[in-house]
């Protein structure tokens, strides 16, 4: 089984404005609310790719309730752990440029803190757990790496996929693959990484660190895949952005999604990178039939 964690759920709330003016009042055209948050993202990705999955985190209040129940009706598995604060909503507006403002998490208990816990000890090595963005602020936040450790013992397979501080420790438990965009990478280094040359030097050297895979993602550029022997460019398929909003979550899901079924690294990189680009060209996140279109398009070569 595949689980996801999404330790800071949300709605996404997407607004299009139309010349969105700041400090003044806008009107908005269109909007949509959706369940969100990287590893949900990536547990509706696997579903789309036929995969099934179960969500884990916290959730909680009216905000949760519809994260939930949109989840229960795509048919997807959740075990939530409840908290009593509202998940949070995130706004995503669309105008001439895309602006992000991301909520802040309800406060978790340490009993929540523990039954988050005590679901992973059913773990097994023949599953997949996926730890996936933010970290709320009343979290430590060493608690992706403290996962690593609590599941290293049933030799479960670890993905991360997470930013600043939460990245920086998570890196030291080793986890099986993690999937940093270029920014990122070059955050941990504490340096600026633009060009491929960058991310094979800084991604080499997170293999260096002990991770096994390693994709970092480049948005429009593609991606590149980064482990002991080899280093694979993904291009990206061409077409129009609708929505860059979850694009290195189906970059993860996608790769998942044939990895499961094949084991081969290769395959799994260029299905990964059509879910991204498909997402990219899409309203919601990729559908099959989208990825199945691009998945041509995606030569992966050895660079
Ligand atoms: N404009 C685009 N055109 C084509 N493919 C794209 C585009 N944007 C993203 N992709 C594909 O999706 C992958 C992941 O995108 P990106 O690097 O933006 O992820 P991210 O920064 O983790 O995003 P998010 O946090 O919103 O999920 C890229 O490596 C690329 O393969
Ligand atoms: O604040 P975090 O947890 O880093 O990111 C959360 C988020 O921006 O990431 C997803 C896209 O990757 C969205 O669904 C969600 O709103």
């Amino acid at each position: 089984m595949i689980y996801t964690c999404t330790l800071n759920p949300a709605i996404d709330y997407f607004l299009q404005v139309d010349n969105f003016r700041a400090g003044e009042l806008n009107h908005v055209k269109a909007d949509r609310k959706m369940p969100g948050g990287k590893g949900i993202n990536v547990s509706r990705v696997l579903k789309h790719l036929g995969q099934a999955s179960k969500c884990l985190g916290f959730i909680g209040g009216f905000t949760g309730d519809f994260i939930k129940e949109k989840l229960v009706e795509e048919g997807i598995e959740t075990d939530f752990v409840a908290v009593n604060g509202d998940t949070r909503i995130n706004v995503k507006l669309k105008s001439n440029t895309e602006t992000e403002i991301n909520g802040v998490a309800p406060q978790i208990t340490d009993d929540q803190l523990d039954a988050l816990f005590a679901k992973l000890e059913k773990l097994t090595s023949e599953d997949i757990l996926v730890l996936s963005g933010s970290v709320p602020g009343t979290l430590p936040v060493t608690i992706y790496k403290d996962m690593i450790e609590k599941v290293a013992g049933s030799r479960a397979k670890v993905v991360a996929d997470t930013s600043g501080v939460a990245f920086k420790r998570v890196v030291t438990a080793k986890p099986f693959l993690v999937k940093p965009n270029h920014h990122e990478l070059g955050e941990y280094f504490g340096v600026t990484v633009e060009s491929f040359d960058d991310v094979k030097k800084y991604g080499k050297k997170l293999v260096d660190e002990g991770i096994e895979h390693v994709i970092v993602s480049m948005g429009g550029k593609g991606a590149i895949y980064i482990d002991k022997d080899e280093y694979l460019f993904a291009p990206p398929a061409k077409g129009e952005l609708k929505n860059s909003v979850g694009a290195g979550d189906s970059l993860v899901g996608g790769f998942l999604s044939e990895y499961v079924v094949s084991g081969d690294f290769r395959k799994a990189f260029q299905k990964g990178a059509a879910s991204g680009s498909a997402t990219a060209f899409s309203v919601d996140l990729c559908s099959k039939e989208k990825v199945e279109e691009l998945l041509p398009q995606i030569k992966v070569s050895n660079i």
